[in-house]
């Protein structure tokens, strides 16, 4: 008699494919299958392996890349901003000493390292991928396991290729239906966090499924699965389907030939079974979802563009009520205004949330022909890669951002998070497609509402939000 296996999820079969080692307690050892450096998380990493006499144990399933610190301006003469060029120099030292493949700043490939791992192929399948940045979650869109690590764990995975986990909880993020036209990866991400909170995925791992889910390009599912993480979130991750094939076939990093047949049969297999359990489900409707803005200074600080700001006075919980009600003091916002009826000053578009050829072609199909609003003090639009910028060039969307008054930038992480000179002065108020709006995230005092691409698009127009689906 063979004894039925019990169905098992996603993620379920991932990690399970990956235990090199476990554990009574359950503290698993993982073999991991790629990792992305960038140069803010890697120093001191490499700085232990170096004192330690460690070398790189993989090498080649290593990839190192420059984003966060950069300059979005001709950098062909080098940074002029101190800390930032010694981040970036020791990056390249580094990678160079310990035989890593590194894009630097001049590097056509470089760019924001979750959207260049996809772009290179190097993102695939059923892989493991860490990197020291919480939006690692982003590479899940293709049906990997990709988890955030901190500093001591970038330098573990280095010397070892392996990484320290206990199994997270299984939770199911039901999409269903079919979003409005304008509607979109971004308003159903913010929803989905508006609803589970900032901690609603503690100790999971989210699969997203559904048919809003399935509806969307690679580029929409990596939105999603980035903002994961502010959902609380280990990881996300979407069943991999012909959509994450098509995107990934003849990538520079990808299989080729027979070992590319052979992989989409594994990949094939990388699907949650009938029956399997799961933790926690939540459900939602895309097919009434409006488009979403955020707030307050915490992505879970969500409305409706034809809402109004919320009153903190109607919480119960006295502590929520104390931080909604600091938040909307650092916003600048009374209770009761009306979303559209907020003045913007800078418009902001970019990031690995929003930062690839999609949004931009979304971006200029909205502004082509037309001219930013007099009334903002600059809009600004930064590729998430060389490539995304090339792209985007071949297609001339340079040209019509750059007639409506849009800024055009090199690529690089930029005012999400404002490492380097792009941030928010104090007061100053922007829409912005990043994944973050907490106090001081884009400049110090400065005030962000997350947003989509369409929606910072149509606000770059008219100086304040609108629902773009007005805009027909
Ligand atoms: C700098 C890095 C460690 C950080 C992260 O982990 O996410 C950054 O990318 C961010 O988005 O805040
Ligand atoms: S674009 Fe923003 S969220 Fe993404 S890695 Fe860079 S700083 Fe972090």
């Amino acid at each position: 008699m063979t004894a039925t296996k019990a169905p098992t999820t996603l993620y379920d079969k991932i990690f399970e494919d990956h235990v090199v080692d476990r554990q009574d307690d359950g503290t698993c050892l993982l073999y991991i299958d790629r990792h992305l450096v960038h140069e803010v998380t890697s120093p001191q990493a490499f700085e232990g392996l170096r004192m330690t006499g460690r070398k790189v144990h993989a090498p080649g399933k290593t990839l190192a890349v420059v984003d966060h610190n950069i300059p979005t301006t001709d950098r062909s003469k080098g940074i002029a901003e101190e800390e930032s060029r010694i981040q970036v120099e020791a990056l390249a030292k580094n990678a160079k000493e310990f035989g890593v493949e590194y894009f630097n700043e001049l590097d056509i490939r470089q760019g924001i390292v979750h959207i260049v791992g996809p772009e290179q192929g190097f993102t695939l399948p059923g892989t493991t991928i860490v990197c020291g940045d919480s939006h690692t979650s982003t590479h899940g869109a293709f049906g990997a396991l990709a988890h955030g690590i901190g500093t001591s764990e970038v330098e573990h995975v280095l010397a070892t290729q392996t990484l320290i986990q206990k199994k997270a909880k299984n939770m199911l993020v039901q999409v269903d239906g079919k979003p409005a036209p304008g509607v979109g990866a971004k308003d159903i991400t913010l929803a989905i966090i508006g609803e589970i909170g900032t901690a609603g995925g503690t100790g999971s791992v989210i699969e997203y499924a559904g048919e809003a889910i399935r509806g969307l390009s690679m580029e929409g599912r990596m939105t999603v699965c980035n903002m994961s993480i502010e959902g609380g979130a280990r990881a996300g991750m979407v069943a991999p389907d012909e959509k994450a094939y098509a995107y990934l076939k003849g990538r520079p990093k990808a299989p080729q030939g027979a070992a590319w047949d052979e992989a989409v049969r594994y990949w094939e297999t990388l699907r949650t079974d009938e029956g399997a359990h799961f933790d926690r489900i939540v459900k939602l409707d895309a097919a009434n979802l409006p488009p979403i803005v955020s707030w307050g200074t915490s992505p879970e600080d969500v409305i409706s563009v034809t809402g109004a700001v919320p009153d903190p006075d109607q919480i119960e919980d006295e502590v929520k009520r104390a931080s909604k009600k600091r938040a909307l003091d650092y916003m600048g916002l009374t209770a009761g205004t009306k979303m559209t009826d907020i003045p913007l000053d800078v418009i902001w578009i970019g990031s690995c949330t929003n930062g690839r050829i999609e949004d931009l072609r979304t971006v200029a199909k909205i502004v082509e022909g037309k001219k930013i609003h007099e009334s903002l003090d600059y809009a600004m639009i930064v590729p998430g890669s060389g490539l995304v910028k090339q792209q985007a060039e071949a297609e001339g969307l340079d040209k019509i951002f750059i007639a409506a008054g849009f800024e055009w930038r090199e690529p690089g992480c930029s005012m999400c998070l404002g490492m380097n000179p792009d941030q928010l002065k104090p007061g100053q108020r922007a829409a912005s497609t990043s994944n973050r709006n907490f106090e001081g995230r884009q400049g110090f005092k400065g005030r962000t509402h997350l947003v989509s691409p369409a929606m910072a698009a149509a606000a770059s127009l008219i100086g304040r939000f609108v629902d773009v689906r007005t805009l027909g």
